[in-house]
């Protein structure tokens, strides 16, 4: 019986799952939960088989009432979990803060300890923690574990995981920079060096994870030495609709100025901004094609987003005193050729090329897309957040976590 990982990523008004074939890495089922606690007929996809179900039949009142029906799915349409070894469930947890500098089991002391760190990351820890919480209850009998995206960025440098905060304010409230997204940056500098043909060693990495959520990683030899996401996954890079970094003096502005309260500005900042606050659209494919009709707003906005990459990789550069590869990754990353050709056109001068026919061909296959004399080797590889998380929870489901908790049904 082949071993699987169903992998959950819970969002606040959504549920992506996988099921991950272990030996092979393939994703044998695939899903997406929408519109969750909303007064509106939720959204149920199910993929299996080359086949594709969708229903939009009932409101979903919470995750408990999406996952009991997902379950449903897999007897109903397949696969059938009780002909495969599901060793174990996973759930990606955004912030793990300072207290999980590596995967965790879940008990009700982590689910806590997860609920806890939301005050670090409104806008993912607290559904997530919902979603193991639910899943233990349905799967009593499978391991479940805990994967977080700040774990690989706890060893970023502290000259760039410090704000130059008030020292006091900053220990009293663990105001530091965690980062975000490193599962997949984590997952990126691992495969590049092999799809660049580069010696991991010493090699000088930036990895582009421009999905949604947006975020920028330096890493030397697969080591992380720096990261555009902070405290919460907020700053840094234009996302979908997030602002990325902006003076927080717009905070005090908008307060004094606007009579703006903490959660309009929160809402504001994370889900009224970027490209959707900008344009009215937090899908860039949606935002290309304004570009294209002249739309001046879709236009600035790409600009703007452009800019703030190219801003990052020159930063990058000067922190790591060199660059050898730069990969592309996540939905706009792997998908947008004009958003990639945008980019690297800046770094010309640097003597960055690519092949314009390389970066146009579309191919879900890591690929390298600069000729072979630009002074750079550019990628474009798919993340496998799913996959990576499989591994992690199948390690820890066999063999314990490092806080000392194993798995007893
Ligand atoms: N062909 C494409 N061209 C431009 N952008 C694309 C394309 N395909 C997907 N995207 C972008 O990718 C985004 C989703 O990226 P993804 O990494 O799946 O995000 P998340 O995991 O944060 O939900 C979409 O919002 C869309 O803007
Ligand atoms: C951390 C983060 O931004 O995640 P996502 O891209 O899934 O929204
Ligand atoms: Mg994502």
């Amino acid at each position: 019986m082949a071993k699987t990982v169903l992998v959950i990523n819970s969002g606040s008004s959504s549920i992506k799952y996988q099921l991950v074939d272990l030996e092979s890495g393939e994703g044998l089922a695939s899903g997406l939960v929408e519109k969750i606690g909303e007064p509106v007929k939720g959204i149920y996809t199910h993929k299996y088989n080359g086949e594709k179900h969708q229903f939009e039949d009932e409101i979903i009142k919470d995750h408990e009432q999406g996952l009991k029906r997902v379950l449903a799915f897999f007897d109903e349409y397949g696969p059938n979990l009780k002909e495969y070894d599901l060793v174990a469930v996973g759930h990606r947890v955004v912030q793990g803060g300072s207290v999980f500098p590596t995967p965790a089991l879940v008990t009700p002391e982590n689910i806590a300890k997860v609920k806890e760190l939301a005050v670090l990351a409104p806008l993912h820890n607290g559904p997530e923690a919902v979603g193991a919480e639910v899943m233990t209850r349905l799967l009593p009998d499978v391991p479940q574990g805990f994967v977080f995206d700040s774990s690989f960025f706890f060893q970023l440098p502290e000259a760039s995981a410090t704000y130059a905060l008030n020292k006091e304010v900053a220990d009293k409230y663990q105001v530091r920079r965690y980062g975000a997204h490193g599962t997949s940056h984590e997952f990126i500098g691992q495969v590049a060096p092999e799809v660049a043909g580069k010696d991991p060693e010493g090699l000088k990495q930036i990895v582009l994870h421009i999905g949604n959520g947006a975020s920028v990683s330096a890493q030397i030899s697969g080591k992380p030495v720096e990261t555009s996401m902070g405290l919460t996954p907020l700053e840094g890079l234009m996302m979908g609709s997030r602002t990325g970094d902006i003076d927080p003096a717009v905070v005090f502005h908008l307060i004094r100025n606007a009579g703006m309260n903490v959660d309009e500005l929160d809402a504001l900042f994370n889900k009224k901004s970027g490209l959707m606050g900008m344009t009215g659209h937090g899908d860039m494919r949606e935002v290309l094609g304004l570009r294209d009709a002249g739309d001046e707003n879709a236009k600035l906005a790409i600009d703007v987003y452009v800019h703030r990459i190219v801003g990052y990789i020159g930063n990058y550069t000067a922190q790591m005193g060199g660059l050898d590869v730069i990969t592309f990754t996540a939905g706009v990353g792997e998908n947008s050729d004009p958003i990639r050709a945008l980019v690297c056109e800046k770094l010309a001068p640097f003597g960055v090329k690519i092949d314009a026919e390389k970066n146009a061909t579309r191919s879900s296959e890591p690929r390298i897309i600069s000729t072979p004399d630009s002074s750079v080797t550019v990628c474009v590889i798919p993340t496998n957040e799913e996959l990576a998380i499989a591994q992690k929870v199948a390690k820890i489901a066999a063999e314990g976590d490092a806080y000392g908790n194993t798995f007893a049904a």
